[in-house]
């Protein structure tokens, strides 16, 4: 199993989504900003990484709002998704195809990764 680490990042009553590259897995579909967590890496150490990585923010982690497992054909993903807010930096697309900050009412506009369907389904009853 690999373990995904990803955000869940509030601006008032907007949350940012981002569109995975073309080439990669899952590719075109939106998820929260993440990725896997290297071997020796904590959670939270690896979401740190990830965004520095794809978005060039530093992340102020909180709490987990949810965790799912999910199998791809090619692999099965136990992913963790982290409250956190940007302490530093404004997001910018190093990696992502297309970054946006969408409302609860706007999620069935987008195509998401299968893993995170369930998690916005918790987002939806929480809102
Ligand atoms: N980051 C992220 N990944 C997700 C989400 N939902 C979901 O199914 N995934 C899947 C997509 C990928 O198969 C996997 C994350 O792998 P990744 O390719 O983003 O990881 P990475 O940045 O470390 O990339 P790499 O080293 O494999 O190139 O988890 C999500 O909301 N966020």
């Amino acid at each position: 199993m690999t373990e995904v680490v990803a955000a869940l990042i509030w601006d008032q009553d907007k949350f940012m989504i981002c569109q995975r590259p073309a080439h990669k897995a899952r590719g075109l579909l939106w998820e929260f900003v993440g990725g896997k967590v290297e071997p020796g890496e904590a959670k939270e150490q690896a979401l740190i990484r990830e965004c520095q990585e794809e978005l060039a923010i530093r992340l102020d982690i909180g709490e987990v709002f949810m965790d799912v497992i999910h199998e791809y054909p090619d692999l099965t993903v136990h992913l963790t998704l982290f409250h956190a807010t940007i302490q530093e930096g404004i997001p910018q697309k190093l990696e992502h195809a297309d970054i946006r900050w969408i409302s609860v009412d706007e999620i069935d506009q987008y195509a998401f990764c299968p893993a995170d369907v369930e998690i916005l389904r918790k987002l939806k009853d929480a809102c």
